[in-house]
């Protein structure tokens, strides 16, 4: 991680996969995790505003309310769980087991507390990225979810939802997965700035 340059990250580069946890302030770099909020202190600031954690909040309250109407859920009985996170995939070589996104999954068994999972997709395939692509895993053919910059994708985490990512073969792809849980005892409160 190298220093603020204008207000950006500099996120690292030639890395396959990243995520960064607002909640935890974990980045991971190649094999290990950074905790940005300890790496920049008080100078957070100049990374993040008020505005970008209102933003996330937000957008993460209108997931939950269209995932609450289109299952019949009672919004107010769902929590945000962990890990929520944004993502970005490239197209160079895999570091860690953890980076290989493209492993066919369930979201309940990989990740514990997930009840449902959305995805809301920061990129274009097939002009910022070429492969990428979002894949249900089903006995009667799969289903493709072509990610788009403001496209949202949501489901049950369940067995019924088997799903895989395609190898990204061209750009870069950004995402983040928010994940609600029914129980509230594996709630997690939105990130906010330390
Ligand atoms: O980014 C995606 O399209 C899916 C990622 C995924 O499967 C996950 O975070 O569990
Ligand atoms: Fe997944």
């Amino acid at each position: 991680l190298t220093p603020v340059e204008g207000g950006v990250v500099q996120y690292p580069r030639h890395k396959e996969a990243s995520i960064l946890d607002l909640h935890s302030g974990a980045l991971s770099m190649g094999k290990q995790f950074v905790n940005i909020y300890r790496y920049f202190g008080e100078q957070i600031a100049d990374v993040f505003t008020e505005e970008d954690f209102k933003l996330y909040r937000d957008v993460r309250g209108r997931i939950q309310a269209v995932i609450a109407e289109t299952f019949g859920l009672d919004r107010t009985l769902m929590y945000l769980t962990k890990p929520t996170f944004f993502s970005r995939i490239n197209s160079t070589g895999a570091k860690t087991q953890h980076d290989e996104y493209w492993h066919p999954h369930i979201d309940k068994e990989t990740y514990g507390s997930f009840d449902y999972t959305s995805l809301l997709y920061l990129s274009d395939y097939g002009s910022d990225f070429t492969g990428g692509r979002f894949v249900f895993m089903d006995q009667n053919g799969n289903r493709t979810v072509e990610p788009r910059a403001g496209r949202v994708s949501f489901f049950s985490s369940g067995s019924e939802n088997l799903h895989r990512v395609e190898k990204v073969t061209w750009g870069t792809r950004y995402a983040i997965t928010v994940s609600f849980t029914c129980d509230p005892s594996h709630a997690i409160s939105d990130p906010s700035l330390p």
